[in-house]
């Protein structure tokens, strides 16, 4: 039977959202007083031509799970930013150890692999023309679920615009 679009279907989707915006914490740990920029094009780029790969290998399309990664990248660079203005105006707030960008992006990797998956599995949902509804709920229910504080609630934002494949 076909299914009908709830904000359930949004559920993965918006939980790995936040989880990737979570894991740009490390990130920012990781860069904070290197010489590695936040912004990296050779790893967008890697992490781009990755889950176009994968997207088409569980049938989705390349093309909308590209637009919704770009966006996730802009987001875990809204929260980069954002710990490191907060770093710079509080010192005693940095990191005081380093973790490995390396194993990280491991842990990225992860994340993206199933979020290619629950982008491919909310193609109802996300062409559905209540989807943009649908997000605003799933969207604020997850942000109280991951407990996002105010930086990670506005990145979830930055995360999301390009979900809803409905016309504006
Ligand atoms: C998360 C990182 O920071 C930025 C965001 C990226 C992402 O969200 O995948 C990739 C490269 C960087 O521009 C990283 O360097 O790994």
């Amino acid at each position: 039977a076909p299914v009908a679009p709830s904000h359930g279907q949004l559920r993965p989707l918006a939980g790995l959202s936040a989880d990737r915006l979570l894991v740009a914490d490390q990130v920012a740990a990781a860069k904070w007083g290197t010489d590695s920029p936040i912004d990296d094009p050779a790893r967008e780029k890697e992490v781009l031509d990755a889950v176009a790969e994968q997207a088409e290998e569980a049938g989705a399309s390349p093309g909308a799970t590209v637009r919704i990664f770009r966006d996730q990248i802009e987001a875990s660079k809204v929260v980069q930013r954002g710990l490191y203005r907060k770093w710079q105006a509080d010192p005693s707030s940095a990191p005081t150890e380093r973790p490995d960008l390396a194993k990280i992006r491991l842990e990225i990797n992860r994340i993206n692999g199933e979020l290619v998956h629950a982008i491919a599995d909310s193609a109802t949902a996300r062409t559905a023309p209540s989807c943009p509804g649908l997000l605003l709920a799933r969207a604020l229910a997850t942000g109280h679920e991951k407990r996002l504080d105010g930086l990670h609630a506005v990145a979830l934002t930055r995360a999301l615009p390009s979900v809803c494949e409905t016309a504006p």
